[in-house]
């Protein structure tokens, strides 16, 4: 199998790497090991190098919403920025800087208060064609709990390949990415019992399917370990190899991560303080007079012998222990730390004047044991600039400097990054021509759209049928009802219906038993309706309170006869499926010819002795229970499109329908009953 040249310089870079690490953390880096000799030996990227490029370019884009009645905040400020294809892009930036906001804009995903342009190759965005060639995995997973992994896998290949590619070449491929994303052993375990590592990789999984090109993810490592997360991001990075436009937002990245990105866009107060390479940040500081603070890099990796932090000042280390001295000059008693002391000298500089002892704590992003580096003196420098060995201080120094750390700067990088406008510090494009120039690689967009072209169809179309789609969700719910039998509630109408001294008829038992069902799913169909527009807190209030009219109506006029109800009230309680649920399970009970019920000796007269007696008496003598049964079918569909409209309208962006939408995201975001 003949690997791309790009992918395999990668694996290459990331295989060295490992070797320079490889005894520092030996779960980590034979984790990454792992994972690199897989993209290598994987077929999975020839497969999918199918997917033309999608670049998004996004100008002065401004996002703001509404603070109370009459102010608005603003999110987004002017902004503008570059993601290419092919490259693995990290938003990062200190906790409210405006990264989600900027995804989720991106994505497609809030557009209602944004202005400004965004480009898909260099044509204007159009929002319903990008949604759908676009995928956006959540912070959290939104996973079918109650289904197997392999059983997500099959729904969501026959969803989004439909009939049109066959059934083998679907297996094919779920195979395909399940080892891949080495989800193979879990294959048959509830989702629900993944670890979140695995729940991430199936997410991610999910929507490799159908090869989208590009793809969103909302802080994809949060919640997971360092092994995990630094999975996650390889994955996401071969993912980006194969064509596709990766971009995720991030929080405290460690260096092999920070490492791993092709492309970090930093945020601050909504603006764009840099944009670029990770290594570039060091020099994009440095050209605006902001050498990296000589204190804080060597302070990271370097401690003192009981494991205290050193903090360094101008090239001298205040620390009983360590001062400075020329790294160039070090030797180590330890002959395995030979190659890594190899690289330090390379990379970095560090002066110190006399011989000490110190500990290198993290290089190259990994922890490594406490080891002893013997520094020995020649010539001692007291003017040293610290370039750093490992990335970690690269870019938590930019964010102390975007936190005021070392004064207010803020404004004069993000005047010279021009708010994201600024591609000096960009990769150049790999799927465009090199060039030299910035103007003559956009120009290049052209080849990119011509090839949009080809593949659009395969793009912007779904190949599954509204039909089959329908199936296939009627077949997960059956699916995941079956995984998730409540075997409590069927116990429950047991105990009632025998405590109560029902019947033991089989036909009587089953009629019970079905309304009550009936009942219990109708109500949950109302529920996803309100929920479909209101939030949590709201959901909770109005559900509960709704039922209130519903279960008044179905008790009206019980005990005076049908007769005397009122007109009005009387159409209204063809509206209550309660009441339909209530006259099934009386009929149920009472109808179909029950014999005569036992009057105790010690009463001279039981005026329900009869079943008629008593259905005429609470005003359901003619009730039919299949017509009841038939009520609630029609109450339960007209519940489900109610929530297929109000869903499909809160992703709308058709201008009749944003209007209604609008009212519904009003009331779900100002209206609060609780308050
Ligand atoms: N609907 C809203 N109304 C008012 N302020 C909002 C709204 N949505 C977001 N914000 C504010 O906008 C800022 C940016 O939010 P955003 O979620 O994009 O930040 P972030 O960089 O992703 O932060 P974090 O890393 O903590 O998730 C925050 O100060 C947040 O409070």
């Amino acid at each position: 199998m003949e690997i791309p040249e790009q992918l395999n310089d990668d694996c290459n870079i990331l295989l060295n790497e490992i070797d320079c690490n490889h005894r520092t953390n030996k779960n980590v880096n034979e984790v990454i090991r792992e994972q690199a000799t897989l993209i290598k030996t994987s077929n999975f990227n020839n497969n999918y190098q199918g997917c033309p490029p999608i670049n998004i370019e996004f100008m002065d884009l401004t996002y703001t919403v509404p603070v109370g009645k009459n102010d608005s905040k603003i999110l987004l400020r002017s902004v503008s920025g570059l993601f290419k294809s092919n490259q693995l892009t990290a938003i990062m930036g200190s906790s409210g800087a405006g990264k989600s906001t900027l995804l989720n804009v991106l994505a497609g995903y809030k557009t209602g208060h944004s202005n400004g342009t965004i480009l898909v190759n260099g044509q204007p965005r159009n929002l319903n064609k990008f949604r759908k060639l676009s995928r956006y995995i959540m912070q959290e997973d939104l996973l079918q709990p109650k289904m197997t992994v392999l059983e997500n896998m099959k729904i969501a290949a026959y969803l989004k390949l439909g009939n049109t590619v066959p059934s083998n070449e679907k297996r094919q491929k779920i195979e395909e990415i399940m080892n891949m994303l080495r989800l193979a052993k879990t294959k048959n375990t509830m989702t629900s019992c993944l670890s979140g590592g695995e729940k991430k990789r199936l997410s991610i999984a999910l929507e490799l399917i159908n090869d989208p090109p590009v793809i969103f993810l909302d802080e994809p490592t949060t919640g997971l370990d360092d092994v995990a997360s630094t999975q996650c991001i390889s994955l996401l990075k071969m993912i980006a190899m194969a064509n596709r436009t990766v971009i995720c937002s991030i929080h405290t990245p460690s260096a092999r991560i920070f490492s791993a990105f092709d492309h970090v866009y930093i945020m601050t107060e909504g603006q764009c303080a840099f944009a670029g390479l990770g290594d570039d940040v060091v020099p994009f500081l440095s050209s605006l007079n902001l050498n990296c603070p000589t204190h804080y890099n060597p302070a990271d990796f370097v401690r003192t012998e009981n494991g205290k932090k050193t903090v360094v000042n101008e090239g001298e280390v205040s620390s009983e222990k360590i001062t400075a001295n020329t790294i160039a000059d070090a030797t180590t008693t330890d002959p395995t730390l030979g190659p890594l002391l190899t690289r330090l000298k390379t990379e970095r500089s560090i002066q110190m004047p006399e011989k000490k002892v110190v500990h290198f704590v993290e290089v190259c992003g990994q922890v490594i044991p406490p080891t002893t580096i013997t520094v020995s003196p020649k010539t001692p420098k007291m003017n040293t600039v610290y370039p750093t060995i490992s990335q970690i201080p690269l870019w938590r120094n930019l964010i102390e400097v975007l936190n005021h750390e070392y004064g207010d700067h803020t404004e004069r990088m993000i005047i010279a990054m021009e708010n994201g406008r600024c591609y000096r510090w960009n990769k150049p494009l790999t799927c465009y021509k090199s060039s030299q120039n910035e103007n003559e690689n956009l120009s290049n967009l052209k080849d990119v759209m011509d090839d949009r072209k080809k593949f659009s169809k395969h793009l912007y179309e779904f190949n599954s049928s509204g039909w089959l789609q329908f199936n296939i969700l009627l077949y997960r719910m059956f699916l995941q009802m079956w995984h998730d039998r409540v075997i409590l509630s069927t116990f429950y109408i047991a105990v009632t219906y025998v405590m109560t001294d029902q019947p033991l008829e089989f036909l009587r038992i089953i009629k019970f038993f079905i309304i009550c069902m009936y009942v219990a799913i109708v109500s949950e169909s109302l529920g996803f309706a309100i929920s479909a527009q209101l939030n949590v807190v709201n959901s909770i209030f109005v559900g509960p309170a709704l039922s209130v009219p519903f279960m008044l109506l179905a008790v009206y006029g019980m005990g005076t006869g049908s007769q005397h109800i009122p007109i009005l009230i009387k159409t209204a309680m063809f509206f209550s499926y309660i009441r339909y649920g209530l006259e099934g399970l009386v009929t149920a009970i009472y109808g179909n010819g029950r014999q005569k019920m036992i009057c105790p000796a010690d009463k001279i007269f039981c005026e329900l002795l009869y079943p008629d007696e008593l259905l005429r008496q609470v005003g359901m003598e003619n009730v039919n229970y299949w017509f009841d049964i038939a009520a609630l079918t029609v109450m339960f569909i007209a519940f489900k499109l109610l929530c297929y409209f109000l869903l499909r309208m809160r992703l709308s962006t058709a201008p009749s329908k944003m209007a209604l939408s609008f009212i519904g995201r009003f009331i779900k975001n100002h209206v609060t009953l609780t308050k």
